[in-house]
């Protein structure tokens, strides 16, 4: 196992050393080290149910360790705050409110993060201008994609964690998800995303990691 973290450092946009994470009675990580650099891109592979959405959740600071220890950009996993002031997931399903429309949607996002942004060009992009009065609930899977991808230009952090960009979407859906996912790394953020499609996300990622049965590894 690779030294303590004795001191926050912020050249790493993600650094676990002896990560164990238990779920109920599943044991997702199993004493698991992983230094991502910031400006880094990563592509988290695995099968179905490996952990790399747990992963994520864990790097948002919505989920504790239960043994081990991590930082994100320096700062400790359990100080959630501040966590979450550097750190944006996508989810792979929901992060929208879907009583609201797309464009209301985009909206509240940026109020909430107190942040500015043309969400009229954001939803344009997406090919969703016409759906922009539509309420969530409304929109098709890849509709609601595009939304999410839409919502991720506009709040993208320092380190940008992505859950299966490419799931749902059409031909045209995964070359925006990927233009959109390589202006993450173009502005210098840590990208982490987690697929199921190795060769698309090697485009915008230049490392691979595979977690299985609670390890990662390099993915060849
Ligand atoms: N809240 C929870 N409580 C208990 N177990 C959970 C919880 N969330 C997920 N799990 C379990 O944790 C394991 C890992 O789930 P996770 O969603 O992280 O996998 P994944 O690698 O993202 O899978 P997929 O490729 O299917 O999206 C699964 O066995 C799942 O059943």
């Amino acid at each position: 196992m690779d030294a303590p973290l004795s001191t926050p450092a912020a050249e790493y946009a993600v650094q676990l050393r002896g990560a164990w994470l238990r779920l109920g009675r599943e044991v997702i990580l199993r004493g698991v080290d992983l230094d991502i650099a910031a400006g880094e891109g990563v592509t988290l592979l695995g099968e179905n149910g490996a952990g790399k959405t747990t992963l994520l959740r864990l790097l948002a600071s919505s989920l504790r360790l239960t043994r081990g220890e991590g930082r994100v950009h320096g700062y400790d996993l359990r100080d959630s705050r501040s966590v979450r002031d550097h750190v944006h997931l996508m989810p792979v399903e929901g992060g929208t409110y879907p009583d609201l429309t797309a464009a209301e949607n985009l909206d509240f996002a940026l109020q909430m993060h107190r942040l500015s942004g043309d969400t009229g060009a954001a939803l344009r992009r997406v090919g969703l201008e016409k759906a922009a009065e539509r309420r969530v609930r409304f929109l098709s899977a890849g509709m609601r994609k595009r939304l999410n991808l839409a919502r991720l230009s506009l709040l993208a952090r320092p380190l940008t964690l992505v859950d299966e960009p490419f799931a749902n979407l059409d031909a045209a859906g995964r070359h925006l998800a990927l233009e959109v996912l390589a202006e993450v790394t173009g502005r210098g953020q840590t990208l982490l995303l987690a697929a199921h499609e190795p060769d698309l996300a090697a485009q915008v990622t230049g490392r691979a990691l595979h977690l299985s049965a609670g390890s990662l590894t390099d993915s060849p």
